[in-house]
């Protein structure tokens, strides 16, 4: 494709769990090029899971460099940069060499249990859910910078002194494209650290206190399109314009264009999360969902109730790599259709624990209903149906926690790598009792981080316009019988409930 100057293109940088990519993107938000690499997985112990930061910033380079000359592009080309990222995942880094003094601690990591449990006992619940809107628990940053601030030599002295730098991903890629000129993050990243009041928009002091970490570590937090800086010119030919930042499920909830009060998008890929836009209000939940920030834009913050489940699409992995039932993920769904309806074969798939709206760090998978004649068909049902019974469960809460989620015109919008199956995303519909909308384009992590860069550049409009170009490909509607489905839940419930550790 030839460089074309009077058609700026945008790059979203997604920086996830298992690997980077970068999507060049039109100015009408059509996908011109993509370049993805895997980067390694560090698990130095039991329930740990670390990322090298150095690989994470070479993969994210490259990509980009691979992005745009397979889009035949150059810098000069580029109307912005928008960054998006696995979240609560924590780098500190030193600021006068880049470099960091630990590995990345990834969001999975459990290491700080211990800790989120004494928190717990000494009673500052109440307080972390008022300010933050979150559960104390390891997936979250704060306990993890506590850690690498108490574990690794000199670390917290270095910090006090104001000569090391935290933040999650998108705050080190930030950093390190801008040639440690700046140091920010977006609001709906710093919702996801613990330390972040959500209803006033600053870090919190008590929050910071609490986990002992020093002011001066911290970034300053910018609305998700805003002028973040600019690129080093030497990385990628020329200087280019960073304007767009979100946490990839809130990137993803842009790219959905759930922009509307009660709107709602679940990503099913390794694991799942699920934005229920709330509008302005804050809603505390009461049944341990998270509150969080789904973007600000223009300095106003629109908030989400999320449910997390940790395992989704790594249950279909399990079944692949594990039990070898399959070869191909793709697989399952027909085994599913032509399993037996008689064996109610339930699947609770806690293999690193429980996520929302149980919390349960310490339940390990469980299997229900197996008979003489389960085999491979019904184990692929039971894999498919855990996920979908896992979003009623969300559903539930939502609905429970806030009136604009159970009218009757819930929808949910979903993306992600699991939305390929058929199947399961008509179980799913029945499941919830709710139509589900699959798009046409399901790159909408990547999309809401171009969108919001375009935004801040002026190439993209405004989002209710935006919003009209979001295209159906599939309306999934609900055809189960409700005594059915209505078993079903109830065998999914009894069977979570013998599997919890804390009941
Ligand atoms: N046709 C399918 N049916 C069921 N699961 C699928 C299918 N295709 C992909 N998956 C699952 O989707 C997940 C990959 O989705 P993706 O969005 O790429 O995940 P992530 O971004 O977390 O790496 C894998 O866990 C895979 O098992
Ligand atoms: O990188 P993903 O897509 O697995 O997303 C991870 C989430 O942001 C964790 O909160």
């Amino acid at each position: 494709m030839p460089s074309d100057r009077h058609q700026p293109v945008i790059v979203a940088i997604d920086q996830g769990t298992t690997s980077s990519r970068a999507i060049v993107f039109s100015a009408e938000l059509e996908v011109m090029a993509v370049a993805q690499r895997e980067f390694t997985q560090h698990f130095p112990a039991s329930g740990w899971v670390e990322h090298d930061p150095e690989e994470i910033w070479t993969s994210v380079v490259e990509t980009t460099r691979q992005a745009l000359a397979k889009a035949g592009v150059t810098a000069a080309d580029v109307a912005g940069i928008g960054i998006t990222n696995q979240r609560e995942t924590v780098v500190v880094w030193d600021r006068a060499t880049g470099e960091p003094v630990h590995r990345a601690i990834v969001w999975q990591d459990r290491r700080t249990s211990a800790a989120c449990a004494r928190l717990r006992a000494e009673g500052h619940e109440a307080l972390v859910q008022a300010r933050s809107g979150l559960i104390i628990d390891p997936y979250f940053s704060g306990t993890k910078l506590a850690w690498i601030l108490d574990t690794v030599p000199g670390a917290r002295e270095r910090a006090e002194r104001g000569d090391l730098a935290f933040g999650t991903i998108d705050s080190f890629l930030l950093w390190r494209l801008t040639g440690g000129r700046v140091h920010a993050t977006d609001a709906t990243n710093a919702a996801r650290t613990m330390l972040f009041d959500i209803h006033r928009g600053t870090w919190d002091e008590d929050l910071c206190r609490l986990l002992r970490v020093p002011a001066a570590l911290l970034p300053a937090v910018m609305d998700c399109a805003a002028p973040f800086g600019s690129t080093d010119p030497a990385l990628f030919g020329g200087a280019i314009a960073i304007g767009g930042m979100a946490g990839d499920q809130q990137a993803a909830t842009v790219g959905q264009a759930c922009f509307a009060p009660g709107m709602m998008k679940s990503t099913y890929g390794t694991g799942c999360f699920a934005l229920l836009n709330t509008g302005g209000e804050a809603v505390a939940s009461r049944n341990k969902l998270l509150t969080t920030i789904a973007y600000q834009l223009k300095g106003q913050r629109t908030y989400a109730l999320e449910g997390s489940i940790f395992v989704a699409g790594a249950a279909v992995q399990w079944l692949r790599d594990g039990l070898g039932i399959v070869k191909m993920a793709g697989e399952t769904g027909a085994l599913a259709a032509a399993s037996d309806p008689n064996q109610e074969v339930i699947l609770v798939p806690a293999f690193v624990g429980l996520g929302a709206p149980y919390w349960d760090a310490d339940c390990r998978g469980a299997i229900f209903g197996l008979t003489r004649g389960t085999g491979p068909k019904e184990m692929a049902r039971a894999a498919l149906e855990s996920v979908c019974f896992q979003t009623a469960d969300l559903l539930g809460a939502m609905k429970a926690d806030w009136p604009g989620a159970g009218s009757s015109g819930t929808v949910l919008r979903v993306d992600g790598g699991m939305v390929a199956s058929d199947w399961t995303m008509q179980r799913l519909a029945d499941l919830l009792d709710a139509p589900v909308d699959r798009p046409k384009v399901l790159e909408t992590t990547a999309l809401g981080a171009a969108y919001l860069a375009g935004l801040a550049r002026g190439v993209c409009p405004e989002p209710a316009e935006f919003a009209r170009s979001w295209a159906l490909e599939r309306r999934f509607t609900p055809a189960m019988e409700a005594a059915t489905r209505e078993d079903k839940l109830a065998r999914w419930k009894d069977a979570v409930a013998r599997t919890l550790t804390r009941r």
